[in-house]
């Protein structure tokens, strides 16, 4: 069987943060959590796992280039997906992007190392997941899919990760719970709402030593 392998200087990451924060009822790249903001967050954790950083969103960010949805009308995190396909692909060497989102403070330190070491071709997708549920948004995808999703969003009218990686190519990648000093955190928990954001104050607090 031919090897197939891929190194961080063929990976680019980008920060999804186009969305509307409708529960959060403000913008969730700027919510602060502990002395950071959560943008700041998840840059802090994905920069040291990729070649480059990106955020998508539709305005401003520290220190880094933003890429707005190319696809109109805020079409869903596949259309920040797409953002992210066609920008690395205009990067030299890359030929892989890692999606994370803005609202999951606590993702994986070893995220793009595992995804990357799953894939097995180079048209395939990586997807993570926990506690035996996949969180699509976390992927590792080609950037030569960038043509192809284009067209499915504009014909596609529920525009769903799910329905969108059935067409294609998918390893599953599962990542343990994380001890705490209180119980076994999920590192895929996602802040949506001010009640989440109180929760994820409490982890912070337990993931301190
Ligand atoms: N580019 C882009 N990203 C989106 C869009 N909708 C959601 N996202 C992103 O997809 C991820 C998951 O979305 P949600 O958790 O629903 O976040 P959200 O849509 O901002 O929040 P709600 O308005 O409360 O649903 C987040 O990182 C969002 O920023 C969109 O229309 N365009
Ligand atoms: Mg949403």
């Amino acid at each position: 069987m031919a090897e197939f392998s891929l190194d961080r200087s063929d990976i680019a990451g980008v920060v999804l943060a186009g969305g509307r924060s409708q529960r959060m009822g403000r913008d969730k790249s700027g919510v602060m959590l502990g002395a950071e903001s959560l943008l700041h967050h998840v840059l802090d954790r994905l920069s040291p796992q990729v070649f480059s950083v990106a955020v998508n969103a539709d305005a401003r960010a520290e220190n880094v280039p933003v890429i707005p949805d190319r696809i109109p009308g805020k079409a869903g995190p596949m259309a920040g997906i797409h953002a992210a396909m066609t920008y690395a692909s205009g990067l030299p060497k890359v030929s892989h992007v890692v999606t994370v989102s803005v609202d999951c403070p606590f993702f994986p330190a070893d995220l793009v190392a595992r995804l990357a070491a799953a894939v097995e071709r180079p048209s395939q997708i990586a997807i993570a997941s926990s506690e035996g549920r996949s969180h699509p948004v976390f992927g590792l995808w080609p950037v030569t899919l960038a043509a192809d999703l284009e067209a499915w969003i504009a014909t596609d009218e529920k525009r769903r990760v799910r329905d969108f990686l059935l067409r294609h190519d998918v390893t599953e990648v599962a990542f343990p719970l994380h001890p705490t000093r209180a119980s076994l955190l999920d590192p895929f928990f996602n802040i949506n709402t001010p009640d989440d954001l109180v929760e994820a104050e409490r982890w912070l607090e337990a993931l301190r030593a």
